[in-house]
């Protein structure tokens, strides 16, 4: 007899949502969480700290565009101590209510950290310093993810800030440069350069945020230049060389060396799954490259076990490790019920959100996903700088594209670049969510003025009925 039906590994986003569903189900679960505080990345240290820092420093553009409105705002200026103090009130009392949901009593909240013995038993090193030996039936690994340190000579001891250093820095450095185009390096570039700084970005791929469509990633690219952020894509990192106060960066491009200089560096390259001493072999769980093995069921190679979030991936943002997780829980209890009719994920409302000014955001197949998937496609988009809110706002950057199935037009995909991106989004998210085609999208009713209404104009291009919109 074990001591419970389902152990969770990691107490954040996935690892909640986890223990939460499965104590629903009835299953006697456990959750184990080693972090020092209770919260998970995006409470701590991930969405939730980053978004405060930048709608700090959005506030602070605007009154920097305050004459374009006819408004006169003078001699106005930031305390990084006071922004990261905000962040810091924000943050606790998230987490505090974090740790609230984690202690109601519908599952046990153990402090510690937990490793694999075999497929059914952990090991946990618990916060006061002593151990325990537990046994369960089931389990799910939701141990999420660190940064990773790439292998590029001078790197590891440039001194390099990673984007935990960032939400605490109460100086904020003259010049910055930025290594990785992903979310982290854009949205903490975004940051900086709004509050002043000169940042330049140093970019592997011929684009800005690697996978998200060419026509998208450009577009954001001209506008961060517009804003003076000096990008270089198409790199190879060279060597990182720290002299005094200085970070020299040697990178190639195009078979030339060039060299940039700053007294700060980020490191923002990506992240890799945290599973160091989880003891993985011992459960006879497989690891495929550097993330945990998961099918579309959640299962690890172990059928009794699951994986949800970072630790997994293969989209590591907040909405998918709710999703896996919640999807693992109640496969877990089919499993121990002995059923095999599991669910199975399916990404097909997958989103994407990248919140700097512009901001970006995405669902479904990009156009480059749907070739791949050998759908045949057609796509409309429709520019901010032809649009009346927009023009009001004066956010003259970006565009919305929308993307659909050639001969339903049915809507399989959707981009923005532009003013409130991560919002505009949702609208097209319902409406792929009901199945809608074009037409149908086109004809629902939009308020005037509103950005949300330059959705129309693609969606009457693209509409099964050409009188749609005309
Ligand atoms: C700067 C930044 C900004 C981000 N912004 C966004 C955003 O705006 N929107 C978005 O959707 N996503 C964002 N993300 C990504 C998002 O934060 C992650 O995808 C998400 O938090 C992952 O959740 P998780 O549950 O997989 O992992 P985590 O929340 O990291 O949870 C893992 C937990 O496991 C615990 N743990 C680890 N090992 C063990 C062990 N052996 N035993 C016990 N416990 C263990 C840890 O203490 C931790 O509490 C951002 C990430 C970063 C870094
Ligand atoms: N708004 C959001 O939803 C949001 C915000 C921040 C982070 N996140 C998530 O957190 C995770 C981490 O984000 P991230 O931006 O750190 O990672 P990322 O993997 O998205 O980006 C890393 C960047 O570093 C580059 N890179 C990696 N190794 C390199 C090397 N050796 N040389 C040169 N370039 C190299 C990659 O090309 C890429 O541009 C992502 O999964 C992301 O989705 C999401």
């Amino acid at each position: 007899m074990s001591d419970y039906d389902f152990a969770v590994i990691g107490g954040g986003s996935a690892g909640y949502a986890a223990a939460r569903t499965a104590a629903s189900l009835g299953l006697k679960t456990i959750v184990l969480d080693g972090g020092k505080e209770v919260g998970g990345l995006c409470i701590l240290r991930g969405c939730m700290p980053s978004k405060s820092l930048i709608e700090s420093a959005n506030r602070f553009r605007a009154f920097g565009q305050a004459r374009e409105f006819g408004l006169r705002v003078t001699d106005f200026s930031y305390d990084a101590t006071e922004i990261i103090a905000r962040k810091r009130r924000l943050i606790g009392e998230f987490a505090d209510y974090r740790r609230e949901q984690l202690e109601t009593g519908k599952f046990e909240f153990v402090r510690g950290k937990a490793s694999f013995l075999d497929a059914n038993t952990l090991h946990v090193d618990l916060l006061d310093g002593t151990t325990r030996t537990i046994t369960t039936r089931s389990a799910i690994v939701a141990t999420g993810s660190v940064v990773n340190v790439p292998s590029v000579p001078g790197l590891a001891e440039s001194g390099a800030w990673t984007s935990d250093d960032v939400l605490e820095l109460t100086t904020i450095p003259p010049s910055l440069i930025v290594l990785g185009a992903g979310p982290v390096a854009l949205e903490m570039a975004h940051y900086f350069a709004s509050l002043g700084t000169k940042v330049t970005i140093i970019q592997r791929s011929a684009q800005l945020l690697t996978g998200v469509d060419p026509d998208v990633a450009k577009e954001l690219e001209h506008a961060l230049s517009d804003r003076g952020l000096e990008i270089h894509t198409g790199t190879t990192l060279v060597k990182i060389e720290r002299e005094g106060d200085l970070r020299r960066i040697t990178f190639e491009k195009n078979g030339a060396t060039h060299t940039v200089e700053a007294p700060a560096l980020l490191n923002a390259l990506g992240r890799r799954p945290h599973l160091a001493h989880l003891g993985l072999d011992k459960a006879g769980i497989l690891v495929e490259g550097s993330h945990i093995a998961a099918s579309a069921t959640q299962q690890t190679s172990q059928p009794h076990i699951f994986a949800a979030g970072d630790c997994c991936g293969p989209y590591e943002v907040v909405h998918i490790a709710i999703e896996q997780a919640e999807l693992a829980a109640r496969n877990a209890a089919k499993v121990l019920a002995g059923s095999d009719l599991l669910e199975k994920i399916d990404y097909r409302l997958k989103l994407y959100a990248v919140f700097t000014e512009p901001q970006v955001a995405a669902v479904g197949l990009s156009e480059a996903e749907a070739a791949a998937k050998g759908v045949e496609y057609l796509t409309a988009s429709y520019p901010f700088n032809d649009h009346g809110k927009s023009l009001i706002m004066d956010e003259l950057h970006g565009f919305v594209k929308l993307i659909v199935e050639k001969h339903s037009r049915e809507i399989i995909g959707a981009s923005v670049v532009g003013p409130h991106a991560s919002d505009l989004i949702e609208e097209v998210v319902v409406a792929m969510r009901f199945r809608s085609t074009a037409g149908q999208f086109a004809l629902i009713p939009h308020y005037h003025p509103t950005l949300c209404e330059i959705w129309t104009y693609p969606a009457s291009d693209l509409a099964e009925d050409a009188s749609v919109g005309s």
